[in-house]
């Protein structure tokens, strides 16, 4: 079974020990308990024995050394103590969901998911929304999501703190089930002493190590104590080294403890497979949740009316100015400074529209991507240990957020080009003003990658798009050192340019060229350079997804 010797760790970089040489050994097809005074690295024994922290020692899976996380895919799960479940789901579809992601036989997952529901008592709560759910409830749906994958042992962090007696019972009952019945183990997190008699095999740690496993009168005796409830005043009697150097010397003999064989998991469904599946479960969860789309429909409709109103004086004279070749324009300007003073005007109005309708897209963009990934991020990194590809997740993901910035950047080329009636080929518009949003999306779906916190990949891809204006360098000028420093980067310049570029056969390139001699770009490199921006986004997004990112 799940056992490990000699197992530390060490923060970084501070390297203190919050895990100092444990070895333990866990009963297989047996409830094992695992307890200690608060903060005496319980999580941390388990976290590390699962490969999610990063240890030194050795652990093994039925006699086989785990070096990391994938090593005991199929053959054990783990419900750690937070939220497990999309609130915004049913109990049924969250378990079909976690179904559809790790088994491939339609036949298995049916009759998998009513063995579910019944084994932790939810068939008659099957279609309540996660969020109606109880506190007991949900440990229950936290329990069923592990069974999903069927695996030989489950590791549960607090299954059972703070709930009600009542509802501690009826999780303890549904964990002794599926011991009797299916042979299941379980390495649970408990805090409530007075259960113990539960539990088969119980696991003390104290201030980092292991200093006691065995039976509960094994514990009862070696302690000395006349029931488990004295167990921690019995404990902070000595020093941690006492009870190090004790158990050290107790010759403990784990013969009682049956070696099993692994079991073989079966292959988990195809990357598209489970892409497929993230994009349905996201596309239902869009749904549900009235708040965000609405917010992103109001964006999406309300900023290129936002454009058109800026644009409402000026239209009259863009209509007239606007249409018809370049060639000869500026003999006609010269011709009348009157006509000259307006053309200067209608290009300033043109491109100050054009760089808001961009700055308005990047805004959009990080609407799209800041909060998707680290949002959700602890839901992700448990389905990852149940064997959900990270690749498919980064896509599901990319494909997701990208979509709805095309829709936004066509919305916007369109309203705003037939309201203002701007000169120019659509195509090429549409094309930049779609890749600014979609760029930007995905730059700032790489930060939620990144960063497990929600709010700091917000509040990153807001200053983002602040930054935009003023390092474009095309309302303020930028000082010549740092134009070509800046710009490369900087998303809203090349949507700008771009679009800017598509004008070139039109008088109000001429008017705007009068002024300025600046290099304007021609829209297919600006569309390469925001293209190089969405594949550095997606790096991201790939990158930030392979990493482990648990609380
Ligand atoms: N990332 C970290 N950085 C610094 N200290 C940490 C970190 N993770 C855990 N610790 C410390 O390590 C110790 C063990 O933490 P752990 O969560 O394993 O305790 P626990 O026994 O599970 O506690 P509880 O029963 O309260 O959940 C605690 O003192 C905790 O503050």
């Amino acid at each position: 079974m799940l056992a490990c010797k000699d197992l530390t760790v060490e923060i970084q970089p501070a390297g203190v020990r919050i895990l100092d040489r444990a070895t333990a050994e866990f009963m297989p097809k047996g409830l094992n308990a695992v307890i200690g005074p608060s903060g005496c690295g319980k999580t941390t024994l388990v976290k590390a024995m699962l490969g999610i922290l990063p240890s030194a020692g050795d652990v093994s899976y039925a006699g086989e050394p785990v070096r990391q996380s994938s090593d005991l895919l199929g053959k054990l799960s783990f419900a750690p103590q937070f939220s497990i479940a999309h609130e915004r789901l049913s109990v049924a579809e969250a378990l079909c969901y976690a179904l559809d992601l790790c088994v491939r036989d339609g036949v298995v997952k049916l009759s998998r998911l009513d063995e579910i529901l019944r084994r932790i008592g939810l068939s008659e709560h099957r279609d309540k929304r996660v969020s109606d759910l109880s506190g007991g409830q949900l440990r229950r749906l936290g329990l069923g999501l592990e069974l999903v994958g069927d695996p030989q042992c489950m590791v549960c962090d607090e299954v059972t703190s703070g709930l009600d007696p009542r509802s501690e019972d009826q999780i303890l009952a549904v964990l002794e089930g599926l011991r009797d019945e299916r042979g299941k183990t379980f390495i649970c997190i408990i805090h409530n002493l007075a259960k113990l008699d539960v539990f088969d095999w119980i696991t003390v740690v104290y201030e980092g190590a292991v200093v006691f496993q065995g039976s509960l009168d094994a514990l009862n005796a070696y302690f000395n104590i006349p029931d488990a409830l004295h167990l921690y005043d019995r404990l902070n009697e000595h020093p941690i080294e006492y009870w190090r150097t004790r158990w050290g010397e107790e010759l403990v003999c784990f013969e009682s403890l049956e070696a099993i064989d692994a079991v073989v998991a079966p292959p988990a469904p195809s990357a598209l497979a489970q892409t497929w599946t993230l994009l349905k479960r996201r596309a239902l969860l869009f749904k549900r949740d009235r708040g965000y789309w609405l917010l992103t429909l109001g964006i999406t409709l309300g900023f290129p009316l936002l454009v058109t109103i800026f644009a409402w004086d000026g239209i009259p004279q863009l209509r007239g100015l606007a249409m018809g070749a370049g060639g000869g324009a500026l003999e006609q300007m010269e011709a009348s400074l009157r006509y000259r003073v307006d053309a200067l005007e209608m290009a300033s109005l043109v491109t100050g529209l054009i760089l808001f309708q961009v700055i308005l897209l990047t805004l959009m963009g990080s609407n799209n991507g800041a909060r998707e990934i680290a949002a959700e991020r602890q839901i992700f990194e448990k389905e990852r240990f149940a064997g959900l590809s990270a690749g498919a997740y980064a896509s599901s993901k990319l494909i997701f957020a990208s979509l709805i910035a095309v829709v936004q950047g066509l919305w916007m080329m369109g309203f705003v080009k037939y309201i203002c009636e701007f000169p120019g080929a659509s195509l090429p518009q549409a094309g930049v003003l779609v890749l600014s949003c979609v760029s930007m999306t995905a730059v700032c779906l790489g930060f939620s990658a990144i960063f497990n916190s929600a709010d700091k990949a917000s509040l990153l891809s807001v200053y983002l798009v602040g930054f935009q204006l003023p390092l474009s360098g095309i309302v303020l000028a930028l000082p010549d050192m740092l134009v070509w420093l800046c710009r490369p980067f900087i998303n809203a310049y090349w949507g700008w340019a771009g679009y800017f570029g598509s004008m070139r056969a039109t008088r109000l390139y001429d008017a705007y060229r009068v002024d300025s001699n600046e290099w304007i770009p021609a829209p297919a490199l600006a569309a390469s350079v925001l293209l190089l921006h969405f594949v550095l986004g997606a790096v991201m997004v790939f990158w930030g997804c392979q990493r482990k990112r648990w609380d």
